[in-house]
């Protein structure tokens, strides 16, 4: 999805200068953002960044200082009971009758709501991959079979935005890629949107669209993933020529080339070029004889980015 096509999406979530303060301590400052219908976002951020306290803003178990936050344009402040039923939900790890089964767990939850059909229960439990193991007992199950049972149930009810907590914590690395995979396919195939919090940077770049960074309560950055892989076309390059002065008159000539930095001494120049134009530029180079005898790439990872916006503050 683009940019562009994410601002004709309707607004599910939107975060309004909510900040929260326990005990003189700001743990949240002025934070603001949107979500959009269909896309998952990663809330990341080191530990103690205030990411555990703002969802558990978002879904009304505790209140907030100042600002509002909107569901499906209802305030948690003014209709709390409208807002949080569009919120799908997993803050702690849910809790099981562990000696029933899957599917008498989710009877359960359909008992105490209202509008739940039997198909919806078979329809989500195909959606998170237990149809195979709805009838054994939750105790048989994997920590991640439980996690899959708790978005399972928390989308029973057709929420309009699943959010969770750390969904990936304690699983193995198959564990991690089966989350990844459902909750990709949990958007597309519900059309709702997902907010997962992490600390896993690597993890939210193969499944968010978009990552709002948070720092000590505060927003540092909100970025979206596909921006920063065009701009990963770039190539940032330092060359090692045998004549860096007629290197830089020959490649300032190319429009696609962009010179960043020549020291003639150590016949070295550095450009920034779009990678399709990299064989046109040595061609050039080779054109006027000038012999390029080392390329060395500088490719900024967005872990160096985060890096650079939290101040280091990066452990995973
Ligand atoms: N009830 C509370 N009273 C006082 N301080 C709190 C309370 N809850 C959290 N904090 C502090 O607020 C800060 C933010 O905590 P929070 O749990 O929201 O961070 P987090 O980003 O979820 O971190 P983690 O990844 O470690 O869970 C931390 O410094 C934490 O110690």
């Amino acid at each position: 999805m683009s940019i562009h096509e994410l601002k004709t999406y309707p607004t599910v979530l939107s975060v309004n200068q909510v900040s929260k303060k326990i005990g003189g301590k700001l743990l949240v400052n002025r934070l603001s953002f949107d979500i959009h219908k269909g896309e998952i976002v990663g809330l990341l951020g080191p530990n103690g960044a205030g990411k555990t306290t703002t969802i558990r803003m978002i879904v009304g178990l505790i209140s907030m200082s100042e600002g509002d936050i909107f569901v499906m344009d209802k305030s948690i402040r003014r209709n709390f009971t409208e807002a949080i039923a569009h919120i799908g939900g997993i803050i702690e790890n849910p809790e099981f009758y562990r000696h029933m089964s899957g599917y008498d767990n989710l009877k359960q939850y359909q008992r105490m709501a209202e509008g739940i059909t039997e198909e919806r229960i078979m329809e989500v439990a195909k959606l998170v991959g237990l149809e195979q193991a709805l009838h054994k007992r939750v105790k048989a199950y994997s920590l991640g079979m439980r996690q899959r049972l708790g978005i399972a149930q928390a989308l029973l009810h057709r929420p309009s935005i699943l959010i969770l907590d750390e969904p990936m914590n304690g699983l193995d690395p198959a564990g991690i890629r089966e989350m990844r995979d459902y909750l990709k396919q949990i958007a597309r195939d519900e059309g709702i949107a997902i907010l997962v919090s992490s600390h896993l940077l690597s993890e939210m770049e193969l499944m968010c669209s978009r990552v709002i960074v948070i720092q000590q309560g505060e927003l540092v950055t909100v970025r979206s993933l596909e921006e920063h892989q065009s701009e990963t076309e770039y190539a940032k390059l330092k060359l090692r020529v045998d004549d860096a002065v007629r290197a830089k008159e020959r490649l300032q000539r190319m429009e696609e080339v962009i010179i960043t930095g020549i020291a003639p001494e150590s016949k070295e120049i550095a450009v920034t070029v779009r990678e399709r134009y990299i064989p046109r530029m040595v061609q050039a180079l080779g054109e006027e004889r000038i012999g390029l005898y080392r390329m060395e790439e500088s490719r900024e990872s967005l872990e160096d980015e985060f890096l650079k916006w939290t101040g280091g503050n990066y452990i995973a």
